[in-house]
C-alpha cells in the first residue's frame, strides 16, 4: 500500500477533515524536544510521517490501529508534544502519527469518591483548574503542566513536584482506557485496590505508545489546602550534605510534598539572587495543619543537625510560583537558541541512598575529566527532586554554548554527555531514567537496565504489537531503516 491509499484509508476511517497532510505539519510533527535545536533552525533530517490523524475518540483510535497493523504502518501516539527523549520522533518511513489532542473532555468530577476521569487530550493545567474548584488537587504537577496533557503523562511514567507527598502518575491512575494495536478497547476499571491478578494499568502505564494508545484515564483527588502551605529554604555545603538531609527527613517517616537538594552549580541559576555560590535545600509541608506543622518541625530539627543557613522562605514561595514551563518559556527558549547558539539539556536517574552521591561525583568527574567538548559546557551539576523511602533521583542539568552547525548538535554535545550519565549510573546498579522515559535515544541501554527481567518487557512487545507497528524505536531497541 502505498502512501497515497494510506491516506485515502484514514479518511475513510477518521474523515478527511481529521487528516493532516500539510507539510509543515508532517515537517514539526516528525520530532519532539530531543531535537530542538535543529527543530528552531529549520531543520528536519528523518523520515516524514505520511499523515497526522486527529482522532475524536477510542473507536477511531481502534480502527486505525487495526488498519495500521493489517497494512504495517507505523503509528506514533502524540498528545501534548512535550516529550524531551526522542519518543514522538517519525524514525521510520510509512508512520501516521496519531493525535489523541482533540479526545478532550473531562469526563467526570468526582469530590466522594475523589476521582476524576479525562479523556487523554485534557492538558494537566486545565483538569487541575477544575477540580480545584471542588477544593481539589490531582497532586500531579509536572514542570510541564501548562502543556502536557493526561494520554502522555501517563505514557511516559510522569512525576511532579509534589511527588513525594502524592506520588507519580502510577500511583495516582486507579483505571484507564486503552486501545491495541489489534483494535481491542481495553478499559480497566477504577477500585482502591484489587488482588486479582498482575497489575495490568502498568501496561500501559509507562509503555511511551510501544504497546497501546491510552485514551482515558481515572486519577486520584486530594483536598487542596494551599493556606497551609509551609515553604523552607536552606543553604547547604555540599551536595552531599543536601543527600543526607533529605533521606534523614523522608526515611524518618515525614512526606514534605517537595523535597529538592541543587547542587552549587545548579542553585546558581535557579536561586542567583540568593544561593551565595551554596547548595540549595528546598521543602513544601502541607497538608492538614497539624500535619505541615509536624513536618515543617521534622525539617528544622534534621536541619539543625548540619552546618547551614536559613533561606527566607517568601524566596521560596516565589520562586516556585514560577517553575512551570507554558508557551511564554517555551518562546523564549527557542530565541535564546537562534540567538545565543546555547541549550541546555537533562539526563535524570535515580539510585539508591547508598551510591546515589557517588553517581553524581562520578558523572561529574567523568565530563569534566574527559568528554573532550567541556570547555563548551557553561554548565554542569543537577539536583536531586523526587525521594523515596530507599533512594532519590539525580537530575542532571548541562548547559552549553554550540560550536558547530546545527545538525552536529546532538552527537557532538548532547548524545556523548547523557551517554556517560547513563553508563555511570547503570555501572552502579542505578536507574538510567527516573521520569521522562526511554524514548528513541535511551534504547541502547534498555537491556542493560532490566538485565534478565528484559525477557518479560520484550515478551510484552511481541505479545500486544505482533507486528511492530507501535512506535518502533522505542522502549525497544530496533536497527533503524
Ligand atoms: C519544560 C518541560 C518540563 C518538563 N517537566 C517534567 C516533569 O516535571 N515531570 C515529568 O515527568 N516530565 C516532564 N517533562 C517531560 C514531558 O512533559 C512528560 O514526559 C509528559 O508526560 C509528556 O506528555 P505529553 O502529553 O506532552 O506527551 P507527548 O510529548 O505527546 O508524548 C510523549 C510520549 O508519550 C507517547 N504518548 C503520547 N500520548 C500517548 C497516548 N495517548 N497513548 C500512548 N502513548 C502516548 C508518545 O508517543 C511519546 O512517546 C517536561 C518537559 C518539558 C518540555
Amino acid at each position: 500500500m502505498d502512501n497515497q491509499a494510506i491516506i485515502g484509508r484514514l479518511r475513510e476511517i477518521a474523515g478527511a477533515d481529521r487528516v493532516d497532510t500539510d507539510e509543515q505539519l508532517l515537517r514539526e510533527a516528525s520530532v519532539d524536544r530531543f531535537k530542538k535545536y535543529t527543530a528552531v533552525h529549520g531543520i528536519y533530517d528523518g523520515p516524514l510521517p505520511v499523515a497526522i490523524v486527529r482522532a475524536r475518540d477510542a473507536e477511531q483510535v481502534a480502527r486505525v490501529l487495526s488498519f495500521a497493523s493489517q497494512h504495517r504502518v507505523n503509528i506514533v501516539p502524540r498528545t501534548g508534544r512535550t516529550g524531551t527523549e526522542g519518543g514522538l520522533e517519525t524514525a521510520f518511513e510509512r508512520t501516521v502519527v496519531l493525535d489523541g489532542s482533540e479526545m478532550d473532555e473531562i469526563v467526570s468530577v468526582d469530590p466522594v469518591t475523589m476521582q476524576a476521569t479525562a479523556q487523554c487530550g485534557v492538558p494537566l493545567r486545565v483538569l487541575e483548574e477544575r477540580v480545584r474548584e471542588h477544593g481539589l488537587t490531582t497532586g500531579h504537577s509536572p514542570q510541564s503542566k501548562p502543556l502536557a496533557q493526561i494520554g502522555g503523562l501517563v505514557a511516559t511514567r510522569s512525576i511532579g513536584q509534589f511527588s513525594t507527598l502524592y506520588g507519580a502518575i502510577e500511583d495516582m491512575v486507579t483505571g484507564l482506557e486503552a486501545v491495541f494495536p489489534d483494535g481491542t478497547i481495553a478499559r480497566i476499571k477504577s477500585v482502591p485496590r484489587r488482588a486479582a491478578g498482575p497489575d495490568i494499568r502498568s501496561i500501559a502505564i509507562g509503555n511511551e505508545g510501544a504497546l497501546c494508545f491510552v485514551t482515558e484515564a481515572t486519577v486520584k483527588l486530594f483536598k487542596y489546602e494551599p493556606e497551609n502551605y509551609r515553604f523552607h529554604g536552606y543553604l547547604l555545603d555540599d551536595v552531599h550534605t543536601g543527600i543526607a538531609v533529605l533521606r534523614e527527613v523522608i526515611t524518618n517517616g515525614y512526606r514534605p510534598s517537595v523535597a529538592r537538594v541543587y547542587s552549587e552549580q545548579d542553585a546558581a541559576q535557579h536561586f542567583s539572587h540568593f544561593a551565595k555560590g551554596k547548595c540549595v535545600a528546598v521543602f513544601l509541608a502541607e497538608g492538614p495543619a497539624p500535619l505541615a506543622d509536624a513536618t515543617s518541625a521534622e525539617i528544622d530539627r534534621v536541619l539543625a543537625g548540619h552546618t547551614h543557613e536559613r533561606v527566607e522562605p517568601e524566596l521560596i514561595r516565589e520562586w516556585f510560583d514560577n517553575l512551570n514551563w507554558g508557551p511564554d518559556k517555551i518562546e523564549a527558549e527557542k530565541k535564546a537558541m537562534l540567538t545565543e547558539a546555547t541549550l541546555g539539556y537533562t539526563t535524570e536517574v535515580s539510585a539508591d541512598w547508598s551510591v546515589i552521591g557517588e553517581i553524581y561525583d562520578a558523572v561529574i568527574a567523568r565530563i569534566t575529566g574527559e568528554y573532550p567538548h567541556v570547555d563548551d559546557i557553561t554548565m554542569l551539576g543537577g539536583h536531586s527532586s523526587h525521594s523515596y523511602q530507599t533512594g532519590t533521583n539525580m537530575y542532571f542539568v548541562y548547559d552549553y554554548r554550540i560550536n558547530c552547525e546545527p545538525r552536529e548538535e546532538i552527537e557532538k554535545y548532547h548524545i556523548p554527555i547523557n551517554a556517560i550519565i547513563v553508563e555511570e549510573t547503570l555501572a552502579r546498579g542505578g536507574s538510567m531514567v527516573h521520569h521522562h522515559g526511554i524514548g528513541k535515544y535511551r534504547t541502547p541501554w534498555t537491556e542493560q537496565e532490566h538485565g534478565s527481567a528484559y525477557a518479560v518487557l520484550r515478551r510484552l512487545k511481541e505479545a500486544f504489537d505482533p507486528e511492530g507497528i507501535m512506535n518502533p524505536g522505542t522502549i525497544f531497541p530496533v536497527e533503524r531503516s
